[in-house]
Parts: structure tokens; C-alpha cells; sequence
């Protein structure tokens, strides 16, 4: 093995040849590349990504060793470290000046798992190393309170600069306001509209958020008050929505979808996640029974030309783990945490495209 001397400068040049596959530039460009360190026969250097939940993680590390090995030499011995700096759709502004991405989660019909795929989508980000939080802002039901077995936790107050402010609780690491924090646990309370939109302004504005690259919203289904409450009080940098893979729960999504299309509004759509795809025993993981029938979430995705970014199974222990006050990838159950993961992957996967791509995301302005 010769001896070869490298500098940062052949260093860059070498991964100046590689692509970031989702952004189409290459790394240096980007500035992806950092803390370059150089060795007789060998180079240590971060890639710094655009989320920890990277689907293209070790395809980067692989071109990035590749790229070395044939601009310098064969013999060099490369460490790449990778690391994420989630990037932003917004200018930081006085409301959640340290979160990132506001996610909206939005179904057309109820009933198809809205919550269910918010809260686990959450914890998968955040078992990749994501800062996420969750606001349940669906007034037909909030969920969030038992699906994270919070019924009885109570967000605290601060006072700071003269103003109080909500400290969300922080549950399995994630940090959780819901509208039903607002009520007791057993109350009916009827949430009428105007009192849903100023609870969601506040969640907004007099809470503390600190530091979250994600920040998924739980909307209600269908279009109501609060998709434009959300709208027109934060930048919003894209909609998820749910369905199942039933004609009728995809007519309504449509409709739901057109909403967030519309001119004046205006929220990229990040994708569709089809939930309860098909049921699989969990003594039969193989096995898929279509039993809401089939294609509904590729349907919706190709008219509104976005991407499947998952479909999730319908698995008992999924509903079982929602009422335990657990989210279902807790459990470690493989199919499950496949189909969790590689949804949160590719959500995180949109989010940056969409970050990279498009103008920044603006509060909606609304005549009315
Ligand atoms: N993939 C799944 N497998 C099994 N059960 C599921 C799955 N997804 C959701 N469920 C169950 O279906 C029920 C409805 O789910 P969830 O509350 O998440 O729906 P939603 O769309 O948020 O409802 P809402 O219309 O009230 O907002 C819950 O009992 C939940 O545990």
C-alpha cells in the first residue's frame, strides 16, 4: 500500500462528484460536507443531512467512500460521519420561532386513523433523532390524551417576559398539547368553532415549543374552521393525508385534499399515507386480506400527482397498543414498525424536497 498524501481541497473535489439523490446537487454545493480531516491514507469528514430520518442514508455514506476511493485513491481508509440538520420551509418569526415544519395531518373521512398514523409517525421521527411535537387539534375527538396514556397529565404554565406561557407535556419524548387538556377527561364539552380556533391560535402563540423539527398537527376531518385557523396563523409546510383504501373514504380525501390546493391557500401536499391497507393476522404476518378493497391510496396520490408515502396495515395490536395509551411502535412488532418507519422516512424525505424546492411557506391571508 503507497503512501498518499490528501488535502482538504482533493477531499471536496472528490465529493463534489456526488449527488444528493432527492435534491439533485451535489453534496459540496449543498454544504453538506463539514469538518473535513485529513491523515497520511486517510479522510474523516460529516455529512451533515437534511433529517435524521434519511431513507438515503447509506446510499450517501456508500457514493461518498466511492467518490474517495476513485478521485484520490483505492487505499484510503474513509470514516463519513453523518449527522442532520432538519431544514426549515419559513422565516423564524414571534410564533414557534424554534420549530421548523408544521405538518398537518388531515383525513377526509373520520374514523380512518388520522390520530393513530399522527402519533406514530411522531414517535418514528423521533426515534430517528428528530425533535418532534404533536398538536391535537381534532375537536371531533382528541385522542392524543389516551393514545399517549396522558388522560391525567395537565400542561403547566410559565410565566416569561411579562406573558404566560402553555409548557406542552412530554410524553415517550414527544412533546404533546391537546384541545382535550383543555377539558376533564369525561366531560362532553362541545367544541364549537370559534372556541376550537382561538385553543389552536394559543397552541400557537402562548406556548413554548422551544426547539422541534416537526411538528405534526391533528386536524378533524373532513375541511372545517380550523384547517383555516391553521392556515392563517402559521406557515404551514405541508399537508399529509390519510385514507383508507375505500372509494368512499378517497372521495371524501379529495375533497379534503382540494381544500389545502386551493389558490388563496395554497399548502404543498407532501403525500398520502394509506392506513388499514389490508388486515394481517398477527399469527399470518404475510398474509393480506384486502378487506377495504384495494389501490384507494394510489388513486388519490396520482390525481393529486404526490407520492404513497406508506401504507400501514390494519393489525389488532395496533388498536390495542392506541388504547393502552402506547403507540404501536413501541411494541417493536416488525411489520408494524416497517410500515411506521418507512412512512415517517419517506414524510421526512418529502419535507426536505419540499424545503429545497419550493418558495417559503407564508400565513394565509384570507378575504372575509
Ligand atoms: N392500522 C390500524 N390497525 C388497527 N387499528 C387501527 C389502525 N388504525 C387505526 N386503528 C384504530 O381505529 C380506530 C380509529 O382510529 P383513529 O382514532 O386514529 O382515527 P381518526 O381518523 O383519527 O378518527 P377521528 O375521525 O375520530 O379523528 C382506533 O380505535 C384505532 O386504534
Amino acid at each position: 500500500m503507497g503512501e498518499f498524501t490528501i488535502n482538504k481541497e482533493k477531499v471536496l473535489q472528490a465529493l463534489s462528484t456526488v449527488e444528493e439523490p432527492d435534491l439533485k446537487k451535489d453534496l459540496v454545493t449543498l454544504g453538506m460536507v463539514r469538518d473535513i480531516e485529513v491523515g497520511v491514507n486517510q479522510v474523516k469528514f460529516t455529512v451533515v443531512l437534511t433529517t435524521p430520518a434519511c431513507p438515503l442514508k447509506e446510499l450517501i455514506r456508500r457514493s461518498c467512500v466511492e467518490a474517495i476511493h476513485t478521485h484520490l485513491s483505492p487505499d484510503v481508509e474513509v470514516t463519513v460521519n453523518l449527522t442532520a440538520n432538519v431544514t426549515s420551509a419559513r422565516d423564524a418569526g414571534p410564533m414557534i420561532p424554534g420549530v421548523k415544519n408544521v405538518i398537518a395531518v388531515s383525513s377526509g373521512k373520520g374514523g380512518v386513523g388520522k390520530s393513530t398514523v399522527t402519533a406514530n409517525l411522531a414517535m418514528a421521527l423521533h426515534r430517528s433523532g428528530a425533535r418532534v411535537g404533536i398538536i391535537d387539534a381534532d375537536i371531533s375527538g382528541p385522542s392524543m390524551p389516551l393514545m399517549f396514556g396522558a388522560e391525567n397529565m395537565q400542561p403547566t404554565i410559565t410565566p416569561k417576559n411579562g406573558k404566560n406561557y402553555i409548557n406542552p407535556i412530554r410524553q415517550y419524548g414527544i412533546k404533546i398539547i391537546s384541545i382535550g387538556f383543555l377539558t376533564p377527561p369525561d366531560s362532553a364539552v362541545v367544541w364549537r368553532g370559534p372556541m376550537a380556533s382561538q385553543a389552536l391560535k394559543q397552541f400557537f402563540g402562548d406556548t413554548d415549543w422551544g426547539e422541534l423539527d416537526y411538528l405534526l398537527i391533528d386536524l378533524p376531518p373532513g375541511t372545517s374552521d380550523i384547517h383555516l385557523t391553521l392556515v392563517q396563523t402559521v406557515p404551514v409546510t405541508g399537508a399529509v393525508i390519510v385514507t383508507t383504501p375505500q372509494k368512499v373514504a378517497v372521495a371524501d380525501a379529495i375533497k379534503g385534499l382540494s381544500m389545502f390546493r386551493q389558490p388563496q391557500i395554497n399548502v404543498p401536499i407532501l403525500g398520502v399515507i394509506e392506513n388499514m391497507a389490508w388486515f394481517t393476522p398477527e399469527e399470518l404476518p404475510d398474509h393480506k386480506y384486502h378487506i377495504f378493497g384495494q389501490g384507494g391510496g394510489q388513486l388519490l396520490a396520482d390525481k393529486f400527482e404526490v407520492p404513497v408515502l406508506g401504507q400501514i396495515p390494519l393489525v389488532q395490536s395496533i388498536r390495542e397498543a392506541g388504547d393502552d395509551g402506547k403507540p404501536a411502535i413501541m411494541n417493536n412488532n416488525e411489520v408494524v414498525n416497517e410500515a411506521f418507519n418507512n412512512a415517517a422516512e419517506a414524510l421526512a424525505r418529502q419535507v426536505a424536497i419540499r424545503n429545497a424546492s419550493m418558495e417559503k411557506t407564508k400565513p394565509v391571508e384570507l378575504q372575509v
